[in-house]
């Protein structure tokens, strides 16, 4: 029964203005017919009173009507006033406009979605473009390398070496049941922003407020994780707000022993089909942690395989600007780590596939520079093994604009992590070469792109085809305006998750990427393509997640790989009816 003083109730009849599956069976789990577990209509706790005002799953302010005042023991402690979410969202977005620093804006969105989650969520696909550089890049990456004096509420789990032997211990004190995907790091290369240890908390939670927001995945099935092991940043090992273990990394078999003590107890306490989405994990990392787990959990790397999908969409639609397939062009990139090897691969199995060549021969007309130069044949003993596919026969050549003028690329490609890389001579060799160079300058945030939209513009004299990771305004050039596209994984992996979930997808599969990549590809019209885009706005993203995850979704039935019995019908139909909405509820 209710209670006056905050504690629960049973609340016979939640409406939700969102139900997935006809009512059994949904894609988040066994017989539950609203698209978020914790309110089933007949028969849940929710607190009342004061409690349900700090509630932030339920919580929805001057929204609560007369009735549920009267009803949740909330008379008097709300002003009399009642508003409607709408109204809420407009005061909430000019409160937002009035700070004028964009970590004020940061805290106070966090700040509204540890209040009231439905109207942070309403919020943020409301006015995605605007907050989407507040709640990720660039601003989340300042947010977390000042974490430790903005932290307020734990908004994850922490799971550090002091854990080790009791992690399914702590994942059992996350309050929510259900999870299907966690974003975890270990924050050793939080963007291109480097070790933030423990810091990087910020990038799971951000992520994972856009599967939320772009993709549809309800909240309570996201967990975000930090797995924390030490820093090697000397700046944040003498900090005293740095909120991690003071002691530098650990690494060999006392790092495997964690991590694969946390890869067992998730999938031992959530499940198989729990999707892990690994962030921003240095590269040996990375690339270790995929190679391991892809036989044996739906794992997914978001710096490998996310941006792989994005970029390949994005060329893939540039070639309506600039003409030609996919297998005339020449690309170089600059940096071989994570992103640049992973497209590089993905753009070499696409072509392989639609010319039927073998890979060793598309693969000659991918070139990667690293921090020595040129990858060449000549540096293959020394080269770690992500990069020994990518040394071609050349000699050796350590610059990057000599490399630009002897490779000649029509694509260049920015993954180096390093900010104003894409010097003038650089980006002018580029194009001197083409007519309609294409230039993606994709490291993040903002202050690490390898050249700004500006420069891009106006070094090609406006020629540019242009895109980058992280935001950037609108350039005017000659009288004309030029809208630089964001390549960023934002595009892809909310989509993707969605997709991979609604489907009971129980592996990662690189036909899933490249599934992902033509969907996404497939929203670019003429429309945009005469605005010079080569991606669609961000104000469609929840179409174009839906078309993601059907495509995606649909991929994975004809692989096999999906296990959520009967395979819809509609696959786009089924998406939209599995994307959780914001819209506040009723109580009755
Ligand atoms: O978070 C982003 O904006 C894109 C990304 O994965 C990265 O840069 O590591
Ligand atoms: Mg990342």
């Amino acid at each position: 029964m209710a209670t006056s003083n905050g504690s629960c109730l049973k609340v016979p009849d939640i409406h939700d203005n969102t139900t997935i599956g006809g009512g059994v069976q949904d894609v988040y789990g066994e017989d539950r017919a609203t698209e978020d577990q914790s309110v089933t209509p007949w028969n849940v706790s929710v607190a009342s009173g004061y409690a349900l005002l700090r509630d932030p799953h339920f919580n929805k302010g001057l929204a609560f009507t007369e009735k549920e005042r009267d009803a949740h023991y909330l008379r008097g402690l709300l002003p009399p006033t009642v508003i409607c979410q709408e109204t809420q969202v407009n005061k909430m977005i000019q409160n937002i406009r009035q700070y004028e620093v964009p970590l004020q804006k940061y805290i106070a969105m966090m700040d509204l979605q540890e209040r009231n989650e439905r109207l942070f969520y309403r919020l943020l696909i409301d006015h995605v473009e605007e907050l989407l550089p507040i709640v990720y890049t660039p601003t989340v990456g300042e947010a977390c390398q000042k974490y430790g004096s903005i932290f307020m509420r734990p908004q994850g789990l922490y799971i550090s070496l002091k854990e080790k032997g009791r992690i399914l211990e702590v994942l059992r004190n996350w309050p929510e049941k259900n999870v299907q995907v966690i974003v975890v790091t270990d924050g050793e290369r939080i963007l291109g922003l480097g070790d933030l240890g423990c810091h990087g908390m910020g990038i799971p939670v951000g992520k994972l407020s856009l599967y939320t927001a772009l993709g549809g995945v309800r909240p309570s099935s996201c967990l975000p994780i930090t797995i924390d092991v030490g820093t090697n940043n000397e700046k944040l090992l003498g900090e005293e707000l740095y909120i991690g273990l003071k002691h530098r990394r650990a690494t060999g078999q006392e790092y495997a022993e964690l991590i694969d003590e946390f890869m067992t107890a998730a999938k031992q306490n959530y499940g198989e089909k729990l999707l892990i989405q690994f962030e921003d994990f240095a590269n040996h990392n990375a690339f270790d942690l995929l190679e391991r787990y892809r036989s044996t959990h739906l794992v997914f790397n978001d710096d490998i395989q996310g941006t792989a999908s994005v970029v390949l969409a994005g060329i893939v639609s540039a070639l309506n600007l600039v003409g030609g397939n996919l297998g005339d062009h020449r690309f170089l990139f600059f940096g071989a780590g994570e992103a640049g090897t992973g497209i590089a691969s993905l753009i070499a199995l696409e072509i392989s596939k639609r010319t039927n060549s073998p890979l060793d021969e598309v693969r000659k007309n991918i070139w990667l520079v690293d921090s020595k130069g040129l990858i060449v044949s000549s540096r293959k003993e020394s080269l770690q093994h992500f990069k020994k596919p990518w040394a071609h026969e050349h000699e050796p050549v350590e610059k990057l604009v000599d490399a630009v003028n002897q490779i000649k690329p029509t694509v260049l490609i920015g993954t180096s992590g390093h900010g104003k890389t894409f010097t003038q001579e650089v980006v002018e060799a580029m194009a001197s070469n083409n007519e309609k160079p294409i230039i993606l300058a994709l490291s993040n945030p903002t202050t690490q792109s390898e050249c700004t939209a500006e420069e891009a513009y106006n070094w090609t004299k406006g020629r540019a085809i242009f895109a980058s990771g992280s935001p950037f305004p609108s350039v005017e050039y000659d009288g004309k305006v030029f809208m630089p596209g964001q390549s960023n994984n934002a595009y892809i992996f909310p989509g993707f998750g969605l997709g991979l979930i609604m489907s009971g997808t129980i592996r990662v599969h690189d036909d899933l990427l490249l599934a992902a990549s033509e969907a996404l590809a497939s929203q670019v019209t003429q429309e945009h393509y005469d605005k010079g885009l080569i991606y669609p706005p961000f104000t469609n993203i929840r179409k174009i997640s839906a078309n993601i995850a059907a495509l995606v979704a649909a991929k994975a039935y004809e692989l096999g790989l999906a296990t959520r019995l009967p395979q819809p019908k509609n696959m786009l139909n089924f998406a939209e009816s599995c994307m959780y909405t914001p819209t506040y509820r009723n109580y009755r």
